[in-house]
């Protein structure tokens, strides 16, 4: 390894987000701030950075960037790169490398306490009988549902399969394992569905100031119907999904994906001279969601401005820039 080059795991992880092995805001928050701390390690060990201090921070920064890079739309991965790198200290490699590990430690239990506890704030929202729809794959979402059963109440679920990558079916078997009923529906069947349920929930892969809330294709679309059949939406999102860049009027990036994620394969020369496109997010404006569930509680999201600044002060920090 040289002085800046990211340990072979940091680069499986980086790999498997940019795959989306590993999928999911809040699991490639995680997975990020994890292999921070396997890079500390292999850095404390390395001959090129185990004495020397600047040397071992410039290979955090570099890990950091190649983990930045992979996906650019859900915050929650630069902002656990900057939860972790903001508390790299020390003048030894040693308790640079402890306070790495601890940083990366803290930041996963925490992610863990806020999913637990935006689930009992987005459980009171539902009623015993409820029957909820869901859009693509959000474990923020599913800890909602989730707290409800263990309050007692009987949900059932309407599940949008959610092309291309039909992650409906990774939401439907972990339904399944809460026992609560499932079905399973087309993505274009949902306005049908939605007089036959009582709310929608979805997960956010970032959110910004104005309170537009960035999620899985699709989403803003079954917000306006949901509007229009008069269901309530919310969107269950942990404040590490709270984009502080947007603070200063940058807008988020939306991750376009392969072509070959919408077309069989093998048939693009049958296909001929079309294009193809293939964005992964949408963003839904703040009139059409009634409520952004968070771990302090719901917000209407007009005022999820106020909470931004109280965590993140006016705007982001990029501690992975070379100084
Ligand atoms: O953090 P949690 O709630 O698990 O997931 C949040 C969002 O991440 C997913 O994106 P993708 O499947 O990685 O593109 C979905 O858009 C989902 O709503």
């Amino acid at each position: 390894m040289t002085d800046t080059e990211p340990s072979p795991a940091v680069r499986e992880t980086a790999e498997s987000i940019a795959t989306m092995e590993i999928r999911g805001a809040a699991t490639i928050a995680s997975a990020a701030a994890e292999a921070l701390a396997d890079q500390a390690a292999a850095a404390a060990e390395a001959d090129a950075t185990a004495s020397d201090p600047e040397a071992f921070r410039a290979s955090m920064r570099a890990a950091a960037r190649t983990l930045r890079e992979t996906r650019p739309t859900a915050v929650s991965l630069p902002n656990a790169l900057r939860y972790v790198l903001q508390r790299m200290e020390g003048d030894s490699v040693d308790r640079l490398r402890r306070s790495i590990v601890d940083a990366s430690e803290s930041f996963v239990d925490q992610l863990d306490r806020a999913q637990e506890d935006l689930g009992q704030v987005g459980a009171n929202r539902l009623a015993d009988g409820d029957t909820v729809m869901t859009h693509c794959h959000s474990t923020d979402a599913l800890a909602c549902i989730e707290a409800a059963v263990e309050q007692g109440k009987s949900i059932s679920a309407v599940v949008k399969e959610t092309r291309p990558r039909q992650q409906g079916h990774i939401t439907t078997e972990a339904l399944r394992e809460m026992g609560v009923p499932v079905t399973l529906i087309v993505d274009s069947a949902a306005r049908r569905y939605l007089d036959e349920v009582d709310h929608v929930v979805v997960g956010a892969d970032s959110i910004a100031a104005d309170g537009g809330v960035i999620n899985k294709i699709g989403t803003s679309g079954l917000a306006v119907n949901a509007r229009e059949r008069g269901v309530p939406i919310m969107t269950a999102a942990q404040t590490i999904k709270l984009h502080p860049e947007t603070l200063t009027g940058h807008t988020v990036e939306i991750e376009m994906r392969s072509e070959e994620e919408v077309i069989e394969p093998g048939t693009r020369d049958a296909i001929g001279d079309i294009t193809v496109e293939n964005p992964a997010f949408d963003v839904t404006p703040p009139r059409y969601m009634d409520a952004i569930v968070t771990e302090h509680g719901q917000f209407p999201p007009e005022s999820i401005v106020t909470l931004m600044r109280e965590l993140f002060g006016e705007g982001a920090a990029e501690p992975w820039a070379e100084p």
